[in-house]
This record gives structure tokens, C-alpha cells and sequence, in this order.
């Protein structure tokens, strides 16, 4: 198979959907690889190092979406590229569907297969591609609101972890899975106060067993996330429906009840925000204060440490690749189940649930009537 990838053109996005280990991968099963020149300058990685794997390295990013059958990428794709979509073209990436409506048409009326990495999820549950640049984003969202609770930011002049003799920074994390558990790891080592919210309550239970008493886990329920967050100098968003626009559970009207140059960072903007007063920020203005409280909303956020990122997402990427470059998408999918729940898109039909039902008026197909 014919598979590429392109500089990623997104504010500030210095990722690249492939490395030249994963290249010499792609080669030596059999398949061509076609490299935008300059992708991996971002991240790293040059293009003597793509050409030396095997890569052949295309001028332009039209060239390689005009001859790959399969692009490989990270971030979802934005409108000046959806000119380059074209029919059967399996688009291996980000796509968060349910919070971007024209991208959705977009790849719906050009038929092209939108193989979501953050909707592919494994027999356990998990969601493997998300996983990684969750780790990440929980990991910054605790470093960024340390750093926007600085006065001159506009945030309230707290330390984190206080000094002997003055109160500790209170940390509350809205959803504890994969950003909110890494969150609550650096929240922790920083010497915050943290409070941690699910609607899981085993999850919370897995929780309370790693973290023990060092931390406050509480059953997420409106009562519980206002009487928390009024209390709160940071507080992370970071729930997920898999597919679905984020619920709005940080509400406008508690943003008056917080002390002002609070911080509020949403890693869960991607799907559309948990926040009411939540609207998509980028890496070079990353954040508004909406009633004294400071927003920081970066739909983004691995992209600002792109070596490390770019790393951990291609390590779990490939083999979900390969399988489907070495198999075709149908035949991978039929050997392994888990790659039908990527499928957001296929053949101009909807076939993600969570993101039918995100938008008024759209019909949801099973894609295994469609690839069976
Ligand atoms: N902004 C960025 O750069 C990045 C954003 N993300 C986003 O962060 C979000 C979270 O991702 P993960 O932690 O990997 O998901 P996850 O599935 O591991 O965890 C989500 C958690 O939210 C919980 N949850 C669902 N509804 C809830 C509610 N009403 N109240 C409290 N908890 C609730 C779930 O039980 C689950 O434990 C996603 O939207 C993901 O796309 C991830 C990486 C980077
Ligand atoms: C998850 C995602 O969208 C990101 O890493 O940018």
C-alpha cells in the first residue's frame, strides 16, 4: 500500500503522524512511503533520516495526499486540506468528529475511511491511541496551571505546593481516567491538595488504592463538582464520553463562586469542552479570563512538547497501522474487531454512534453491514 504523511498545519502543531523507525517498518513489510519534506523537522526528525529508512520524500503536501492511499497523521484534518480528500482514502489520525460538524461533512461527502485514532478502543475498554497524548496532556494540564496561577497571567499568585506556615493549592480533576490520573500524579508530587471526581466508581476505588490518602476521590455529581471547584485555585477538566461532545459540567455560574485568578484548563476542549464558558484556544494565545477566572483551553497540548509526543504516538500507532496497510482496512478489521470502533467514517456513511447522535439529523450506519 501507498502511505504518507504531511506537515501538520494546525497552530503551533509540531507532531508528525510517522517516524523513520516506523518508516523502515512500512518498507519492510512491503509498502511505499511517501514523506512531505520538512514533516519531522518539528519533532526532531530529518529528512536525511526519512530518505535513509526508505521514505521518498515528496515537495509538497498536495503530492503525497494525491498519491497515498493511506495518510497517517495526527491531528485532524482542517479545511484547507479537505480539498486534498479523495474517494477510498483511509485517513489514519485525530479526528474528534463530534466537536467539528464541517469536518464531518467533509470527509463524508468525499467518502473518504476516517479511521479515528481517539474512538479506537481495545477489548478491555481502553482506548489505546488516546492513551499516550493523554498521558501527556495530563501530565502539562497540572504544569500549565501552575504556571497561569502566576499574577502576572492574571492568576491569583499561588504556589502549588505552598511553603511551611501558608496553605497548600487546591487541585480539583473533573474525570479520572487516563488525563485526570496523570494530572493527579503531578498534582501529587507537586504538594497539591487533590480532589478527583467520576461518575466511575471503580475507577475512583483504583484511584483511592494508588493514591491512598494523599487524595480526596468524590462521586461526580453537580452538588459534588460545585461544592469542590468554589474551593478550587485549579481545576482540570478531563471527562470523556468516547465519540461524544464532552458534558458541560463546569458551569458558568460557578465561575462568580471561585476565588478570582482561579485556573481552569480543559484538556477535554478537543470533544467540544466540559466547560460552559470553554471556547478552543492555540499554543500561541492559550488563554481568556471569563469572570476573573482564567481559561486555558488548547485543543493541542502534546504538540507543545512534540519530541515526546511525537514518540509515544507513533509507539502505539504502528501496529494498528501495519495491520491495517498489510491487510486492507476491511480484512484488518475482520481479524481484529477492535479497529470497526476507529471507523468514524466509511464509504459516506456515519458509523460512530457517539458522533451521530452529537449532531442533530445525521444518521448512524453499523459499519460492519457495510464491510461484511
Ligand atoms: N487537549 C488536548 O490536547 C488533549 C485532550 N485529550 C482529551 O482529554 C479527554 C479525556 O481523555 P482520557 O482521560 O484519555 O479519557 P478516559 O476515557 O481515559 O477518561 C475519561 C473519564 O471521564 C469519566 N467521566 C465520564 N463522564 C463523567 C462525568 N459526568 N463526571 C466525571 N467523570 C466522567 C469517565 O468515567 C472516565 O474515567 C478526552 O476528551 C481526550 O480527547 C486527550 C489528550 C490531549
Ligand atoms: C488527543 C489529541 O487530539 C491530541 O493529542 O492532540
Amino acid at each position: 500500500m501507498k502511505v504518507g504523511s504531511v506537515k501538520e498545519i494546525k497552530n503551533n502543531e509540531f507532531r508528525v503522524g510517522m517516524i523513520p523507525d516506523n518508516v523502515k517498518s512500512y518498507v519492510n513489510a512491503g509498502h511505499q512511503v511517501y514523506i512531505e519534506k520538512g514533516a519531522g523537522a518539528g519533532s526532531g526528525f530529518t529528512d536525511e533520516e526519512y530518505k535513509a529508512a526508505g521514505a521518498t520524500l515528496l515537495d509538497t503536501a498536495k503530492e503525497v495526499w494525491d498519491t497515498v492511499e493511506m495518510m497517517i497523521k495526527v491531528k485532524e484534518p482542517l479545511p484547507d486540506e479537505y480539498p486534498l480528500f479523495h474517494e477510498g482514502l483511509i485517513l489514519y489520525t485525530y479526528l474528534h468528529l463530534a466537536a467539528d460538524q464541517p469536518q464531518t461533512d467533509a470527509l463524508l461527502s468525499s467518502k473518504v475511511k476516517g479511521v479515528a485514532y481517539e474512538t479506537l478502543m481495545d477489548r478491555n475498554g481502553g482506548l489505546p491511541l488516546l492513551a499516550p497524548m493523554s498521558q501527556i496532556a495530563g501530565r502539562l494540564s497540572v504544569q500549565e496551571g501552575a504556571k497561569y496561577l502566576e499574577k502576572i497571567y492574571g492568576g491569583e499568585g499561588v504556589l502549588l505546593a505552598g511553603v511551611p506556615g501558608t496553605p497548600k493549592a487546591n487541585v480539583v480533576i473533573l474525570g479520572g481516567g487516563s488525563v485526570g490520573t496523570n494530572a493527579c500524579k503531578i498534582a501529587v508530587g507537586m504538594g497539591a491538595n487533590v480532589t478527583i471526581l467520576d461518575v466511575n466508581l471503580q475507577r475512583l476505588a483504583y484511584l483511592d488504592d494508588i493514591f491512598g490518602a494523599r487524595i480526596q476521590t468524590l462521586a461526580s455529581n453537580d452538588a459534588n463538582i460545585e461544592n469542590s471547584v468554589k474551593e478550587a485555585d485549579l481545576v482540570i477538566g478531563s471527562v470523556l464520553i468516547p465519540g461524544k461532545a464532552a458534558p458541560k459540567l463546569f458551569k458558568k455560574k460557578y465561575l462568580k463562586e471561585m476565588r478570582p485568578g482561579a485556573v481552569f484548563v480543559d484538556v477535554a476542549v478537543d470533544q467540544g469542552g466540559c466547560g460552559e464558558t470553554t471556547r478552543v484556544t492555540y499554543h500561541d494565545a492559550p488563554i481568556y479570563i471569563v469572570d476573573g477566572v482564567v481559561h486555558y483551553c488548547v485543543g493541542n497540548m502534546p504538540g507543545a512538547v512534540p519530541r515526546t509526543s511525537t514518540i509515544a504516538l507513533t509507539n502505539a500507532t504502528l501496529s494498528y497501522g501495519l495491520q491495517i496497510a498489510n491487510k486492507g482496512l476491511e480484512q484488518a478489521c475482520r481479524e481484529n474487531e477492535t479497529i470497526y470502533s476507529a471507523i468514524n467514517t466509511y464509504d459516506g456513511k456515519l458509523t460512530c454512534k457517539n458522533v451521530a447522535d452529537s449532531f442533530e439529523g445525521y444518521e448512524y450506519v453499523d459499519v460492519k453491514s457495510l464491510v461484511n
